[in-house]
């Protein structure tokens, strides 16, 4: 355990830069190591899920390298190349490097075994079983479809056409990814739109993929197998969800005037920024700009008297990971914020629901759990009173911890976070980016 306090530091100003977008980085690993050729990717996230993505795709014989000017640079197997790894993939805390790993072994004649970390061991693995399952792979799993796991794949896999019980781009990219080495087409029916990058990346890499919009809005995506990629040449934009944090703490820090530059602004991951503007938020998009096939633009956010609103359960998709920083600005804001439809949160890294009712009960914020949600009773600026002397459990959940940082940051006693290393999974700089821009840095 590495525990630290977080507490008031003052204002946060002047520019900073975000580490490139988890999502885009997993893929451009993964889609690079089956291409043929090199593909180089700049902007990539060097957190530690990335990297247990790169770890095992090179157990399955890709050649993954970062050359001294920091671009990484992939020389892929083709489509159908994997090779069985020789020892257990270890996943670390990424559900992503998990389901999409699963997706692409299930569609290769090679047998793999995934581990995690405790906090990967409790996720849920039966949503991408299901459907490779019906491609023809085959299972091990421990109780409850959790890790570990090992996966037998089938060659000739068969295409399915999949309709998704959950919103989830992890599924959906799972079965996809299964679909490149599938002869025929795979169909995935959506009815609810997550994150796209999937889709925009698989064309990218030359894949034959249709997406068709009903008139309710399902999207039917269609994807051509046995496809031949073609390396690219990707920048990935700065991550809106590590974005989140230095843009909530800019809004409840009193006299905060920070830019954050190069912010992937993605319509189906973006909704955050939305909702913070409803609530009253200061946050301008500057110099917006296209960034490898993705909406970027540079965000200045300044301090904003926030008010509560009732979150529309519709955006939780193109938000799913920024409810636990949204839940910290509700509890700075004037009045209540109530939010739905939250029940994927209790099966991300923690029940992200119950972790953060607690954490920021004990700053004291006034918080009522529901199913599906919480209602938060905003201070109506007024910093929060503080952790205390306990300290707050994060789980092995990255964006608890940040988002009780941030808490701490507009609180008058500070708040212990218990845990900083898991951190790193997803934003290893992000105490140093608080340190800048809150001009604290050594
Ligand atoms: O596809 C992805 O890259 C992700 C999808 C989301 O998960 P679900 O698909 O499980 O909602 C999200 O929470 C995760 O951080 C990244
Ligand atoms: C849920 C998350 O990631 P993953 O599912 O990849 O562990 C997250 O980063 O908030």
């Amino acid at each position: 355990m590495r525990p630290r306090r977080f507490a008031a530091l003052g204002p946060l100003t002047g520019r900073i830069r975000v580490p490139g977008d988890k999502s885009i980085s997993h893929r451009s690993i993964m889609l690079g190591a089956l291409a043929v050729g090199e593909t180089t990717v700049t902007g990539l996230l060097e957190g530690e899920d990335v990297l247990s993505t790169a770890a095992a795709m090179r157990a399955m014989g890709a050649t993954i390298e970062r050359d001294a000017g920091g671009t990484w640079r992939v020389h892929g197997v083709g489509v159908g190349g994997l090779l069985q790894p020789q020892a257990a993939l270890d996943m670390g805390n990424s559900g992503t490097s998990t389901r999409l790993l699963m997706g692409l072994v299930a569609s290769h004649p090679i047998t793999a075994t995934f581990i995690g970390d405790a906090s990967l061991s409790k996720r849920p693995m039966g949503r991408v079983i299901d459907p490779l399952s019906q491609i023809g792979a085959s299972f091990t799993a421990a109780p409850g479809g959790r890790l570990p796991l090992t996966l037998q794949g089938v060659q000739p896999a068969i295409p399915i056409s999949y309709r998704l019980p959950v919103a989830s781009a992890q599924v959906k990219s799972a079965v996809l990814l299964a679909g490149l080495n599938t002869a025929g087409i795979t169909t995935v029916i959506e009815p609810v739109p997550t994150r796209d990058h999937s889709e925009r990346m698989l064309r990218g890499f030359g894949a034959h993929l249709d997406v068709d919009v009903e008139a309710d809005g399902t999207r039917i995506i269609r994807l051509t197998g046995e496809a031949e990629l073609k390396p690219q040449s990707i920048e990935v934009p700065g991550d809106p969800s590590s974005a989140a944090f230095f843009a909530v703490a800019a809004l409840i820090v009193p006299g905060s005037d920070l830019v954050i530059e190069n912010v992937g602004l993605n319509p189906t991951r973006a909704a955050l920024f939305d909702v913070l503007r409803l609530m009253g938020g200061s946050i301008e998009e500057l110099n917006r700009r296209d960034v490898g096939g993705e909406p970027v633009a540079d965000l200045r956010v300044r301090a904003s008297v926030l008010t509560g609103i009732e979150v529309d359960p519709a955006v939780v998709p193109s938000m799913v990971d920024e409810f636990p920083i949204l839940f910290v600005a509700a509890a700075l804001a004037q009045g209540r914020t109530v939010t739905r439809g939250l029940e994927e949160l209790r099966v991300k890294e923690s029940d992200r629901i119950a972790v953060m009712r607690a954490a920021l009960e004990q700053a004291g914020a006034r918080v009522t759990e529901t199913e599906d949600g919480l209602i938060i009773d905003g201070t109506g600026g007024e910093p929060l009173r503080g952790a205390n002397n306990a300290s707050v459990a994060t789980h092995l959940d990255h964006r608890i911890a940040m988002s009780m940082a941030v808490a701490g940051l507009a609180s008058h006693g500070g708040v212990e976070v218990d845990d900083t290393r898991p951190i790193a999974t997803s934003f290893p700089v992000f105490e140093s980016l608080l340190a800048t821009a809150t001009g604290t840095a050594a």
